[in-house]
């Protein structure tokens, strides 16, 4: 099927499909967990947003196409495919806007209900938890989808769903004027993705869909073909059916088409360019600090003041934060000539940040069983599976040696001076 190749916009099922059978099922057992002696002090997720409909922006490019079709459905020769799409109902309006999915709340639901039921102690009945959310409706709204799904037997002080609206660290992106000016709003920046956008790869599909839909080749540019592919991606998240859209596409199609939408999130969010994944050292900074007080309350045997910390934000919130860690890097960077070479390649959207994609940090405090062994370790989960740590490939780590090995973007990525502007006035792409 093509559902391997959506990116951003794969279900999170795509990543573990034993979820499809048991929405509950915490799947196969993790290696290299940590002895009994080990009991979990504070968890820290920062999730993606749940399965949500298109942004408005795609759904106008939506309609074009759809219009187009309708068009030539009105015209004599008889062409099936583009009868089939010009009857198919266009049913997303502007207003649905990036918003939730009933499917998203779902995902948030189920999400927060095996999170609960894979760290028991910590999700026990009166422990606090810290909600917070970029402030728009679809990540709000994933928030509350989130505390409804730890339901009414846990007591997270009473019915009101609290959930924090925080951009600085969940949108630190629009508050980086260096990003802002030199990647979002800089044309530039996103050369290989236009370039993409017109090379051979592209140019065979554009020319196999114009052909289907029996249109001029003319007619059709990527964007339009972009927009078919991902209205398949959305009909099957949302509504789990497989589109009549899907139809205009082969495997070898979904593939060149994943590359696009990789590049975009290489790009713009990954190691495309330093201030992508350096904009984030806010947030990383913040979840060490969050860290090293739950290990200083710790050491004091106070209660851990703040043991669930969940933060709902995008896909353009964990990309950048993964790519700070040094997570999913290629040999080679993702190129508008380099499709072939990258068949194998680690930087594939939809297996790191489907909706509702989480990153999940989970200290533990252990007590001593032999002299040599670390009072606090720590664990990653990716999409709820374990992370190997660079430094030592294993999926648990001293706190210590964690954080020794990211001292230098501890102590020396600081968010004020990554963002400046740079005093003369740089839009090269090369120089950024
Ligand atoms: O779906 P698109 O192409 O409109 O892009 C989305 C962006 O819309 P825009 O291009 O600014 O209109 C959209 O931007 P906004 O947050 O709406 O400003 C997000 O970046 C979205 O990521 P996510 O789904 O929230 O994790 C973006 O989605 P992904 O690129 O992460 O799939």
């Amino acid at each position: 099927g093509l559902s391997g190749y959506f990116g951003t916009k794969s279900r999170y099922e795509e990543v573990n499909p034993h979820l499809v059978s048991d929405p509950l099922s915490l799947g196969p057992a993790a290696g290299g967990s940590l002895p009994s002696s080990c009991t979990p002090l504070q968890l820290r997720a920062v999730l993606r947003h749940g399965t949500r409909y298109p942004t408005a922006g795609q759904i106008r490019r939506l309609g074009e196409l759809h219009a187009r079709l309708l068009r030539r459905a009105a015209g004599a020769a008889a062409c099936p495919a583009a009868a089939a799409l010009a009857d198919w109902p266009m049913w997303y309006e502007e207003s649905l806007d990036g918003r939730l999915a009933p499917q998203g709340r779902r995902d948030m639901e189920q999400l927060a209900r095996r999170m609960a039921a894979r760290f028991p102690a910590l999700f026990a009945a009166r422990r606090r938890l810290a909600l917070a959310s970029s402030s728009k409706h679809r990540c709000l709204q994933s928030g509350a989808a989130f505390r409804r799904g730890l339901g009414p037997t846990l007591d997270f002080g009473g019915d009101e769903v609290e959930v924090e609206v925080n951009d600085s660290l969940m949108r630190f992106f629009d508050h980086c004027a260096k990003f802002v000016a030199l990647v979002e709003e800089n044309d530039a920046a996103m050369c290989q993705v236009n370039a993409f956008k017109e090379g051979p790869e592209m140019k065979k599909v554009l020319e196999k869909v114009a052909s289907a839909l029996c249109l001029p080749v003319e007619e059709l540019n990527a964007d339009l073909v972009q927009v078919a592919f991902l209205t398949c991606s959305y009909e099957l998240a949302i509504k789990n059916v497989t589109s009549p859209w899907c139809s205009l596409f082969s495997e070898e199609d979904a593939k060149v088409l994943e590359y696009l939408n990789d590049l975009k999130q290489y790009w713009k969010r990954g190691y495309g360019y330093d201030i992508n994944s350096r904009s984030s050292c806010i947030l990383f900074q913040d979840i060490f600090q969050h860290l090293d007080k739950a290990v200083e309350e710790s050491k004091s045997s106070k209660p851990i003041s703040s043991p669930l910390i969940v933060q709902v934000g995008h896909a353009e919130t964990l990309q950048p934060l993964l790519a700070l860690m040094g997570y999913f890097k290629d040999d080679e960077p993702l190129l508008a000539d380099n499709y072939a070479r990258h068949a194998q390649r680690k930087f594939r959207s939809g297996r790191i940040v489907p909706y509702a994609a989480n990153l999940v940090f989970v200290l533990y405090h252990c007590d001593h069983v032999n002299a040599s062994q670390e009072e606090y370790q720590v664990q990653l989960l990716l999409n709820e599976k374990p992370l190997s740590f660079h430094h030592s490939n294993e999926t648990t780590s001293t706190y210590t040696g964690l954080k020794d090995y990211y001292k230098d973007i501890l102590e020396n990525c600081h968010f004020k001076e990554e963002c400046q502007l740079p005093k003369v006035n740089i839009t090269a792409v090369d120089e950024l």
